[in-house]
């Protein structure tokens, strides 16, 4: 079922600050802008995102946007380069809190980029607890590194590590947090494409053990299908269509029903699949 999504009428902002809510203030930051508006009731979702307006020298680049992810939600989202998709995943983050509108994320939240961003003068181990609070026990990292099957590589020095592994190790230092919200910013972009699907398992079998909900940002729209239960496309600063995965899981590329949803958004992404098979 596709679904077409329009922007809220009326955007409630005008200032941010930092306001954890009641009954949810372990689980739910809230980075909000008003002023004089009653609070956001505390939300089940694992994002609710109203209003949302991000600019740069003058520019909206995120222009009154809505997006709501459910607890335990796998989501990926997709969109034409600079259309905002990583400044979204910041603010999601909270990199980023020069915004208007309201932002509910979880407490527990952690963030992976394309490059593992690795301190080079640190262990693998010491990388992955790298800005826990307190004094972190080492198994900490050493349950995190099997999870993801690098504690063998637990002592070694980030440059000994392949591309792949390197990102094993990122993905481990955002399991060490428990997250319950996972932001992935094309994760495997780097990745040669064996590795990659490797790494994609491996993100899709994290997700159904731990039960957190994803923002996976990717180009990739096989990518997409491959491993989300909703596909959203990003255009013109709002979440411009929405496209819910109905597939079993694990997913088989070569389904018929795969390639029409591949070939649907690509259809909504420009690319005319038709000129493919040509
Ligand atoms: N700190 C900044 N200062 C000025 N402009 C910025 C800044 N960060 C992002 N932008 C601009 O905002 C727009 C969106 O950038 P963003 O990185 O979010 O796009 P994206 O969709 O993630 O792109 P890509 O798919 O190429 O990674 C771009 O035009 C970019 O130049």
């Amino acid at each position: 079922m596709a679904t077409d999504v329009h922007r809220p009428v009326n955007p409630q902002v005008s200032q941010v600050s930092d306001r954890p809510q009641a009954s949810e203030t372990s689980q739910v930051s809230q980075v909000t802008a008003e002023s004089g508006a009653s609070p956001v009731p505390p939300v089940p979702q694992a994002v609710r995102v109203e209003g949302l307006t991000r600019s740069f020298d003058g520019r909206a680049v995120i222009d009154d946007l809505r997006l709501d992810v459910r607890q335990g939600e796998f989501v990926a989202l997709l969109g034409r380069s600079g259309c905002g998709k990583s400044t979204l995943l910041r603010i999601l983050a909270g990199l980023d809190r020069d915004i208007e509108g309201t932002v509910l994320v979880p407490r527990r939240k952690a963030v992976a980029f394309q490059a593992p961003r690795l301190m080079p003068w640190k262990k693998v181990w010491r990388n992955v607890l790298l800005g826990l609070p307190g004094r972190p026990e080492r198994a900490l990292a050493d349950r995190a590194l099997e999870e993801v099957g690098l504690d063998h590589r637990s002592d070694a020095w980030p440059k000994t590590l392949s591309g792949g592994e390197a990102q094993r190790a990122s993905l481990a230092r955002a399991l060490v947090r428990e997250p319950d919200l996972l932001l992935l910013d094309e994760p495997f972009g780097a990745l040669d494409a064996l590795t990659r699907i490797k790494a994609q398992r491996l993100v899709g079998e994290l997700w159904r053990r731990r039960g957190c909900a994803v923002l996976l940002v990717t180009h990739d729209v096989e990518e997409a299908v491959l491993l989300a239960d909703r596909v959203l496309v990003m255009d013109d600063g709002v979440i411009a269509h929405e496209q819910r995965i109905d597939l079993d899981r694990p997913r088989d590329i070569t389904d018929p029903r795969f390639a029409e949803l591949r070939a649907g958004l690509l259809a909504r992404l420009g690319v005319d699949t038709a000129a493919e098979a040509a």
